[in-house]
């Protein structure tokens, strides 16, 4: 079951296309598309409560509130000596009587008397009136007597104050983070053995085309493996998609619509590879158009030129539809660069522009001004420590190979000519897509 909220929240696609600047179905600016998708698409907004591990990789639905301050007490940063910082001579140096001692879950809970200091272990409280930590091999030790010299130390080092990490009623992490590693241990900080998040966003997809065969069918003359549903599915699942695979579609009009609707029916969004182009045995765009409110673009990059965006219905569910070009090098670039952005955003997730970075193009790249490309290419270290790029061959949109081989994307931006060798182009880690 998907939830009626998407459809009942769905504005209405040809007003916004129609308020996008300078908006050509048949030349598409790879900016203006990212822009009808962002006002087109809607977060879902189902909440559900799970277990802190199984948390990872989704999407925070409310802030997380420190409860308490973390750390609840100043504690000792180092292995050392805890003193009163008043006791330090102007040059740092000290001679005081050790008196005891705390350990991390075990704190010193005497009077520290001027003069005196504490044995204290890294983690452990720090005794009443304390406020400075020595590191013991910073100490001399005779008897218990500890000689502290002068240059090493001044009041208030390596003490750890309460609530310096979090403090007590402030949000330790915002809804609409996507969790980390990071953010689940910081939750675990505050004793918290559950989250709230947003539901699981279910996606289907199908690849059409009949010259498309399954993993253990014979290659029949003329066909290739249908390699699409298995980015794709590699791709869903890195983002954290519930998936539903509906295989291969025959280029048929009753089989596309069958499988379109039951996509539909079950899913949030729909994605289909293959026949939005402007082939003679493509149905797909029909049938599509025949489901509900669709766009056909062909946008301005390369590669990854022809694209289906809408929302399709079925049975009173809404899903969003992303019907990509079939090129297997072109879905991926079409995923990364609209699908993605827009599943997150349906998520839940507060978005993030992609990290690019700036490098030296090894090779010159040649480039028309009026369309974006993005060449697979590798990340290099020069001799003189700069990152350096270059592309990895073949870059026919057919090439799945230099795509594996590659560490991310050149982007050569809609306005940009080519680039020499030497000079720095923007760079994008398939590492940030993730
Ligand atoms: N006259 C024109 N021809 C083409 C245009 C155009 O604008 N005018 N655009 C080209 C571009 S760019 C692309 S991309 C393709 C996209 O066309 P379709 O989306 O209709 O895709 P298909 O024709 O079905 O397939 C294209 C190509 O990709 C292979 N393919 C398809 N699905 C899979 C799959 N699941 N796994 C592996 N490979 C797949 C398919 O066999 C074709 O070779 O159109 C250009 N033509
Ligand atoms: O969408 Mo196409 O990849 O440019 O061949």
């Amino acid at each position: 079951m998907n939830t009626p909220t998407t459809s009942e929240l769905a504005p209405d696609l040809a007003q916004i296309v129609s308020c996008v600047a300078g908006y050509d179905p048949n030349a598409l600016p790879v900016s203006r598309v990212q822009e009808v998708i962002r006002r087109f698409v809607q977060p879902l907004r189902v909440a559900e409560r799970v277990d802190l591990r199984a948390a990872l990789g989704r999407v925070l639905a409310e802030d997380v509130i420190a409860p308490q301050d973390v750390p609840a007490h100043d504690n000792a940063g180092m292995d050392g000596y805890a003193l009163r910082g008043a006791d330090l001579a102007a040059d740092g140096s000290a001679a005081l009587r050790r008196i005891g001692t705390g350990l991390a879950g075990h704190e010193f809970r005497g009077d520290v008397p001027p003069g005196c200091c504490v044995r204290i272990m890294t983690g452990a409280v720090m005794p009443a009136g304390c406020d400075t930590v020595v590191p013991q091999e910073f100490c001399r030790i005779e008897g218990d007597q500890v000689r502290i010299p002068a240059g090493v130390l001044k009041l208030g080092d390596n003490r750890r104050k309460r609530g310096e990490d979090l403090r007590a009623g402030e949000p330790a992490l915002r809804a609409g983070k996507l969790l980390r590693p990071a953010d689940i241990g910081l939750i675990a900080s505050l004793g918290q053995a559950e989250v709230m998040v947003w539901r699981r966003l279910r996606v289907a997809f199908l690849s059409s085309g009949d010259e498309l065969r399954s993993i253990g069918e014979a290659l029949d003359e003329g066909c290739v493996y249908d390699s699409n549903r298995y980015t794709l599915w590699a791709m869903l699942t890195r983002l954290g998609c519930e998936v539903l695979d509906l295989g291969v579609v025959r280029d048929d009009p009753a089989a596309l619509e069958t499988a379109l609707r039951q996509a539909c029916e079950n899913a949030d969004a729909v994605i289909t590879s293959g026949g939005v182009s402007v082939g003679e045995a493509d149905h797909m765009r029909a049938v599509m158009a025949s489901l509900g409110d669709v766009v056909f673009w062909r946008i301005a990059m390369r590669p990854g030129r022809p694209m289906a965006f809408g929302r399709i219905e079925s049975a009173g569910h809404g899903a969003m539809l992303f019907g990509l070009p079939g090129n297997p090098v072109a879905v991926m670039v079409t995923f990364y660069h609209f699908v993605r952005e827009a599943l997150l955003h349906m998520m839940g997730a507060q978005m993030q522009p992609l990290p690019l970075l700036s490098v030296v193009a090894q090779t010159t790249l040649r480039k028309r001004p009026g369309r974006t490309e993005y060449q697979r290419a590798v990340l290099e270290r020069l001799p003189d420590g700069r990152l350096a790029t270059r592309t990895t061959g073949d870059q026919g949109s057919g090439i799945l190979r230099s795509m594996s081989r590659a560490d991310g994307f050149i982007v050569l931006h809609h306005e940009q000519g080519s680039v020499q060798a030497g000079e720095l182009v923007d760079f994008l880690p398939f590492e940030g897509l993730v």
